[in-house]
């Protein structure tokens, strides 16, 4: 059974703890196609969410689906898995392996068994993220950036309609990011993403939608513009440095850039994605100290 609308994948109240520590804390979210970017403080939870996602790991409750298959199943699990691309953080690479063996040895574990077709789906994922010249290097020689191509590649086999993308673009150079950036951006166009990043102006440029996890839970489920509008009325600028502001500091042209509570009359500014996200995770810091 396949769900009628645009929803790839839906998540409810899923719970799951490591001990005493409770990494997803009734996280709720649905993805459609497009990109959806996730955004959290160091150990937020996300890379715990994108596993649960990517059937890698069992939430202790809640349920999760995804293209109407339950994942919490075994043959819905398998389901999810035949429709499913994830590059982890980290990808488990053999160093002596070539960019073309490693994809190759991805795509076997994906089940494509016929060697000819295989290998055409192997050349096919290399080309598409730009290492069709590479894929006889080995890993070990490969720069940072060009690895996370060939995760990427892997992620990439079988045309999947589920990317899960654990913070891809880490470790690389702005010229790099652009290449990624591009890439997501048409690989959202027919399917759903899901983009776990710190890097506030890749979901500024490329994401339909963005979360917003906080201590295990969804803080915040919009679009960008929307999470810039948290910080609306919260961000000012003056010549000297307000106190007891989220942030603040002295711009390139001398003057201070401040987010927090305005004073009477404040020099307000437009706020930007990351005021936003500043706002909502820093008032919490402050507000309900745990
Ligand atoms: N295998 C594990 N065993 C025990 N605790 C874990 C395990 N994996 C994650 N945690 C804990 O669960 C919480 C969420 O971790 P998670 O890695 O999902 O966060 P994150 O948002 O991805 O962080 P980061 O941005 O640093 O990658 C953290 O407190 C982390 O220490």
């Amino acid at each position: 059974m396949t769900l009628a609308t645009d929803t790839a994948v839906r998540a409810d109240g899923v719970v799951l703890r490591y001990g005493r520590t409770t990494a997803l804390d009734g996280v709720s979210l649905s993805l459609g196609t497009g990109v959806t970017g996730l955004l959290g403080p160091n150990g937020a939870g996300k890379t715990t969410l994108l596993r649960v996602i990517a059937t890698a790991v069992r939430p202790d409750s809640g349920t999760v689906s995804a293209f109407g298959h339950d994942a919490l199943t075994g043959p819905g699990r398998l389901a999810v898995r035949r429709r499913l691309g994830y590059l982890p953080q980290d990808p488990g690479f053999h160093p002596s392996f070539t960019a073309f063996e490693f994809v190759d040895y991805v795509a076997i574990l994906k089940e494509l068994t016929v060697r000819s077709a295989r290998h055409a789906e192997v050349r096919r994922v290399l080309a598409q993220v730009g290492l069709d010249e590479q894929r006889g290097k080995r890993i070990r020689a490969l720069s940072g950036g060009m690895r996370q191509r060939v995760a990427l590649a892997a992620a990439l086999v079988g045309d999947p309609a589920l990317l899960i993308l654990d913070e891809p673009t880490v470790g690389l150079d702005p010229e790099q990011r652009m290449r990624f950036r591009e890439l997501f951006a048409d690989l959202g166009e027919d399917r759903a993403v899901l983009l776990s990043t710190h890097q506030t102006e890749d979901v500024m440029s490329l994401c339909r939608t963005v979360v917003v996890l906080d201590e295990g839970r969804v803080r915040f489920d919009g679009t960008p513009v929307e999470l810039a509008a948290q910080a609306a009325g919260r961000v000012w600028t003056s010549e000297t440095r307000a106190t007891g502001a989220l942030a603040s500091w002295r711009t390139g042209t001398g003057s201070y850039r401040q987010v927090g509570d305005p004073p009477l009359g404040a020099d307000l500014l437009e706020p930007t994605i990351e005021d936003g996200y500043l706002t909502l995770v820093g008032l919490r810091a402050t507000e309900d100290p745990r």
